[in-house]
């Protein structure tokens, strides 16, 4: 078997349509609820989200599906991966979005810790569902996802496992060989929330917040299954989440100047709005209105700075703006 290297220690020997989307950053993740019926010690969900229903795309808190359609937009998104807390326990919610994602041709796919039954199946087929990833709760009642993982394919959608790098588990091996699914095993990651928990169960942390030794545990599914992918901690860091943001940077007016990291850098002119908006126009000036003030090209924040409260500043172009720098030009 043949496996390619990729950024951050990943690797694979067969890449499903979703993967191979994620990793140009050309996924939007949408948190369809923070509900879910599990308590996995392991489960990464923050505490803001944890149990509450609510619905984010990628970082942005959403209120109305015209929410869910500016995120995408704003990335050029190319497909949708929906997860949570349990999507299933949102089943109808989901479909709603399911219709919308297909209807504007992007491809999807789904996490879930449910072994769904053929009933639930048929309906996320027939709302256009692309993909779906089962992640059985612990690595435990393993055997009962094998009928859900045979429906879903020959329901035309690509079926397999998504699991953290926990423990080996032979049965795991068998049910994707004997439906003929995909495995993709996650470096398992330490998060604000599960950090305590990891470190109980004995996992270590490490430079990036990976559990150390997971991906020898990892390696040990790679030769026993035909299609097989790791996905490491750094990896989500350094390819998928930088290329969403250069892809959000590039969607910004070209005033914006994009890093390789996909931060963007301008000047950010603040004070009384009126007075600004006016020296603007007359300098016919381009400009962003944001909930302090105004995002302007580097130059005019400098020519500004004697006048108004003046600043180079470097943030993500996500829709929250989180500021990393910045600058006072006086
Ligand atoms: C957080 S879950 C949410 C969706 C659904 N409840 C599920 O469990 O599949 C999304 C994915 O994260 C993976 N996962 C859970 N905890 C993880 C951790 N600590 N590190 C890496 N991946 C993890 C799961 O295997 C699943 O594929
Ligand atoms: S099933 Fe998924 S969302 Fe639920 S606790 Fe486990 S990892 Fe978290």
């Amino acid at each position: 078997m043949r496996f390619r290297r990729i950024e951050g220690g990943s690797y694979y020997s067969y890449l499903t349509e979703g993967c191979r989307l994620c990793r140009m950053g050309a996924k939007m993740v949408l948190f369809v609820t923070g509900k879910c019926p599990h308590a996995c010690y392991y489960c990464p969900i923050s505490e803001e989200r944890k149990g509450r229903d609510v619905v984010y795309a990628n970082e942005r808190f959403v209120e109305s599906i015209d929410d869910v359609v500016d995120e995408i937009l704003s990335m050029s998104a190319e497909g949708v991966a929906i997860t949570g807390g349990e999507p299933l326990a949102r089943l109808e919610r989901v479909r709603e979005y399911l219709e919308v994602f297909s209807h504007a041709g992007l491809h999807t796919h789904l996490y879930t810790s449910i072994p769904a039954e053929d009933k639930i199946l048929e309906k996320l087929a027939e709302s256009g569902l692309d993909e779906i990833r089962f992640h059985p709760p612990g690595l435990e009642n393993v055997r009962a996802y094998e009928r859900p993982l045979l429906r879903a394919r020959s329901l035309g959608m690509e079926a397999g496992f998504e699991i953290p790098a926990l423990e080996f588990r032979d049965d795991v091996v068998e049910v994707v060989n004997s439906a003929d699914a995909f495995l993709n095993v996650n470096e398992l990651e330490f998060s604000t929330s599960n950090f305590e928990e990891l470190e109980r169960a004995g996992w270590k942390p490490g430079e990036f917040f990976e559990a150390e030794k997971s991906k020898e545990i990892a390696d040990m599914y790679a030769g026993r299954v035909e299609r097989f992918h790791f996905c490491s901690v750094r990896f989500k860091e350094i390819a998928q989440f930088r290329r969403r943001l250069i892809r959000m940077a590039f969607n910004l007016p070209e005033f914006y100047r994009v890093t390789s990291e996909g931060t963007v850098i301008c000047g950010l002119v603040e004070g009384d709005k009126e007075e600004i908006r006016k020296v603007l126009i007359q300098m016919g000036a381009e400009f962003v209105e944001v909930e302090e003030g105004f995002e302007v090209p580097v130059e005019v924040a400098e020519n500004l700075s004697s006048s108004f409260d003046a600043s180079l500043i470097e943030r993500y172009p996500t829709h929250d703006r989180t500021i990393l720098e910045k600058h006072p030009l006086r």
